[in-house]
């Protein structure tokens, strides 16, 4: 149930949205007791034993004032003080292990929480990562798990401890003066309106709280990739000011909830003086005496009643840390919950090797509904051939790779390699056929060895020098600081776009699958370097199935099989040689960049 559902009916908001918390605690719970039961058996033991001995400690005061109004019975006082020493030793021990073994679980919790979040996002299509902000993922995998630690620790101690060592202090007041107790019992729940009011607006502020929380992330992600453009249209004040926004917001909220946490206390505290005061009042006055006190009864009374004011403040007080914690917890069952754009078949098959011929029948895409960008699209890439895919920006040229490699299903249609549906076969063994360079050069902040073996986490050394040379990376490589241990920097800011290009490039060459896709490939590269890959593609892609983006059609002149892409749709199709004679979309664009005929040296 999302939260949109709930809204047509304002008058039971409150309470279905009640319902969804409820039924999240308890899973978050379950889940958590199922896989840290025994941390939480051992705390939880151990806090039995706090609050029994709190109980002790309050009921043992009677035996204290008692045994010192006789000193002449050194037996008895001695019997006490054994009991005291005790009493207090066996509670410093199991409030250790309490915290220990709460804290245990509590880490765990967080730790798991945030590789099983982090494992979801891997499961996930790009299509997730389209319309999910990175810095919103970023809050909800840090943030949230710390939220259902937090949560799970407030309502274990609260409903255990907390309970426990009210009722035990309860009794203790009730066995010593039950008149007086009566009273307290009376006023104690009073305390409880107050919190109404402070409940319904907890939420909603830390709602508002983490989307702030959110764009802090998000300036300064903007700031870090964008620093080039923030320094050069000098927008220094814009961000400042973007970020002054977003802190003050945080700051704002924080206080809000701080405030309405606070108000808990003083209301409770004035409350529990009043009650104090009232009874040494009455027993001053004897107002009790048919109860027969003694002063150590009396004494035992006011040292449960204070002693249990810690415990009713932090169940009063649940609700309100419940409330502000839910928000986190929510984010994150939401993100765990979402289905997956993309995932692997039932019954998945593996992707044997063969010649790599691929074919794409009657292709229909959208990424966004109603938006269609591909249109009865059919495409055939013969084994060990390259075609190419030409066409005006916008055509939908990388929609067509990002199909080849399923990082989107197709609408309408299939692709097919070597005849086999790739919806029937498994992710690793579909990828394993191909390599690709694309048109953003994406580099791990690590060295350029590493950032080259990626492709192929088993390869030699010598296999990566092979592949850097064949992609004449080689040359820059060797000239760098430290070669190929040089770091590159986050996404390879110490590289130039030709040298992060050419670093994709040898990655793609090393993994040596029988498909390669190249999307503007060479786009980075002056033309004398363009001209040497050129070369050496020739020689990688013999006997490869290759497909080619290229703007520059002088890069796809000698392709075996050139499709005309426009609006989503292909126009033509043939060699260059046939769709120059045919004088249509092929020979318009190609006039554009050489114009008329001066380029048709090299067209085949
Ligand atoms: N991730 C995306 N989400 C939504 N729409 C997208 C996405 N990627 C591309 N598009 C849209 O799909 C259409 C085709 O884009 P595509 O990138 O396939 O074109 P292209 O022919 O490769 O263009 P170019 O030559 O400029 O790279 C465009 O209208 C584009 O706006």
């Amino acid at each position: 149930m999302t939260d949109e559902t709930v809204e047509t009916t304002p008058g039971r908001l409150g309470a279905l949205k009640g319902l969804l918390n409820n039924s999240l605690i308890s899973r978050l719970l379950r889940e958590g007791m199922n896989e840290q039961g025994w941390l939480y058996a051992i705390a939880i033991l151990a806090m039995l034993v706090v609050a029994l001995t709190s109980a002790a400690t309050a009921w043992v005061m009677q035996r204290i004032i008692d045994a010192l109004g006789h000193p002449e019975n050194h037996a008895g006082v001695a019997m006490v003080s054994i009991t005291v020493m005790v009493i207090f030793t066996v509670k410093g021990i199991a409030n250790y292990t309490q915290v220990v073994f709460m804290s245990r679980a509590g880490n765990r919790i967080v730790a798991r929480q945030q590789i099983r979040l982090y494992q979801k996002l891997m499961r996930q299509g790009v299509g997730f990562f389209n319309i999910n902000e990175s810095s919103d993922l970023l809050m909800r995998v840090t943030q949230s798990a710390q939220a259902a630690r937090s949560l799970i620790e407030v309502v274990v101690t609260s409903m255990v401890r907390d309970l426990l060592t009210l009722f035990g202090l309860i009794c203790v007041m009730v066995y010593q003066q039950p008149l007086l107790s009566s009273v307290m019992l009376i006023i104690g729940p009073l305390t409880m309106i107050g919190l109404r009011y402070i409940l319904r607006h907890v939420r909603v502020i830390m709602e508002k709280e983490m989307a702030s929380l959110s764009e802090i992330i998000k300036v300064i992600q903007e700031t870090s990739g964008g620093i080039q453009i923030i320094k050069i249209f000098s927008l220094e004040k814009r961000m400042n000011r973007r970020m002054e926004g977003a802190v003050k917001q945080v700051e704002t909220r924080s206080n809000a909830v701080a405030r309405l946490e606070a108000i808990t206390s003083p209301l409770m505290e004035t409350l529990s003086g009043f009650a104090i005061a009232g009874v040494v009042y009455l027993s001053a006055f004897g107002a009790f005496g048919s109860e027969a006190t003694t002063p150590g009864q009396l004494m035992s009374f006011v040292t449960a009643l204070l002693m249990a004011y810690e415990p009713a403040k932090r169940l009063s007080r649940m609700r309100v840390t419940i409330e502000s914690k839910m928000v986190g917890v929510r984010i994150m069952f939401e993100l765990l919950d979402q289905p997956e754009t993309i995932s692997e078949a039932e019954n998945a098959t593996t992707l044997p090797p063969g010649p790599g011929k691929m074919e794409m029948r009657n292709l229909g895409f959208a990424y966004a509904k109603d938006k269609r960008v591909l249109r009865d699209v059919n495409l055939t890439f013969e084994p060990g051939k390259t075609t190419a895919l030409v066409g005006p920006s916008g055509a939908g040229k990388s929609t067509v790779l990002n199909l080849a490699m399923r990082l989107y299903d197709p609408t309408e249609g299939n692709v097919l390699i070597d005849g086999q549906d790739i919806r029937d076969v498994t992710f690793d063994s579909l990828r394993a056929r191909m390599s690709f360079v694309g048109q953003g050069t994406f580099l791990f902040s690590t060295s350029v060895m590493e950032n080259i073996r990626v492709s192929r986490p088993d390869a030699t050394d010598e296999e990566v020098y092979e592949a850097a040379r064949a992609a004449h990376a080689h040359e820059f490589i060797a000239k760098l600081d430290e070669g190929y241990e040089t770091q590159v920097g986050e996404n390879g800011t110490f590289l130039s776009g030709g040298q992060r290009q050419r670093l994709s490039i040898a990655r793609a060459f090393l993994r040596r699958a029988e498909i390669l896709l190249l999307d503007e490939a060479t786009s980075a590269l002056d033309a004398d370097s363009e001209a040497l890959i050129k070369d050496a593609l020739r020689e990688v892609t013999k006997d490869v199935t290759t497909i080619v983006i290229a703007h520059r059609l002088s890069t796809v002149l000698e392709a075996d099989r050139i499709y005309v892409m426009e609006d989503g749709r292909v126009v033509e199709f043939g060699t260059a040689r046939e769709l120059l004679d045919h004088g249509g979309v092929f020979k318009r664009l190609f006039d554009q960049q050489f114009g008329g005929s001066g380029g048709m040296q090299g067209v085949q």
